[in-house]
């Protein structure tokens, strides 16, 4: 299902001039109260759509910044129920997409069915589950389709050709294009065989192709979203969040800005 306000905000990008960024932070890192300060400088930096994170206690795809982050969050006791709660409560300020990340356990807790209604009224754009494979998509796929949900799929450097082909078909919103071998976090180089991965993937996707993984400096958000649609940017945007470098942030987004005019 492709979500309106979603579709928008890559198309706004693009006619002014930008790659689409999309950063993530962790729901209930520093308090779930400090979320709506981070939405709206985030929103204010002119971002295109925002990840919140779901902590988790098993969080298999994650490196230590998130990780820890997410622990941080756990001890605060976040949980699904209380973001959607709050996110509810405090989007008549956005306009910005929010896009949710969350393993699968913690919307089996709650139910698929009423995740996906309970995560519409709260105004979610789209939802990733990177621990559920697209062969069991369907589980999930028809509810989030009800509410107008975006289902965004993940493909990683080691998917093989007919099933970059299958998740491309399948992809809602936009295509994660996994750019790194591993688990999430900051890295300092750019693999050179990231050209043909965009290239390959690109001839499949009837929707933007965002990079995430490791993109940790301007220079990455320009020179690898020059290869695809734009990125996303999580480990550093916790980091940098945390240390209130909050100009540095504003760097990061305005790296996107490939065409100023
Ligand atoms: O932290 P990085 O390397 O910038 O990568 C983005 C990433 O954090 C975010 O999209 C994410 C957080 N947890 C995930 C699990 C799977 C896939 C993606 C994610």
């Amino acid at each position: 299902m492709s979500n309106l306000l979603l579709d928008t905000a890559f198309e706004k990008a693009r006619n002014s001039g930008r790659k689409a960024f999309i950063p993530y932070v962790m729901a209930g890192d520093g308090g779930l109260e400090s979320l709506e300060k981070k939405l709206l400088f985030l929103q204010e930096a002119g971002v295109t759509a925002i990840e919140i994170g779901i902590p988790f206690s098993d969080p298999v795809a994650d490196g230590p910044t998130i990780q820890e982050a997410g622990k941080r969050a756990l001890d605060q006791g976040t949980s699904l129920t209380m973001v959607l709660d709050y996110v509810k409560g405090i989007q008549q300020k956005l306009e910005v997409p929010l896009i949710l990340m969350t393993y699968l356990n913690p919307i089996y807790q709650y139910g698929v069915e009423n995740f996906a209604s309970d995560a519409k009224a709260a105004g979610i754009s789209g939802v990733i589950v990177p621990d559920l494979p697209l062969e069991q998509s369907q589980l999930l796929s028809s509810h989030l389709k009800h509410n107008s949900i975006s289902f965004v799929q993940l493909i990683s450097l080691t998917s093989p050709e007919d099933r970059i082909k299958k998740i491309a078909a399948a992809s809602e919103g936009f295509l994660y294009a996994v750019t790194v071998n591993g688990i999430t976090g900051a890295r300092s180089t750019i693999g050179e065989e990231l050209q043909g991965y965009f290239k390959r993937i690109k001839q499949y996707s009837h929707t933007p192709v965002l990079a995430g993984f490791g993109i940790s400096t301007p220079e990455h958000v320009q020179t690898i979203g020059e290869l695809c649609d734009g990125v996303i940017v999580g480990s550093k945007i916790i980091s940098l969040l945390e240390e209130d470098k909050y100009d540095a942030i504003k760097k990061l987004v305005q790296a996107s800005v490939y065409n100023p005019s």
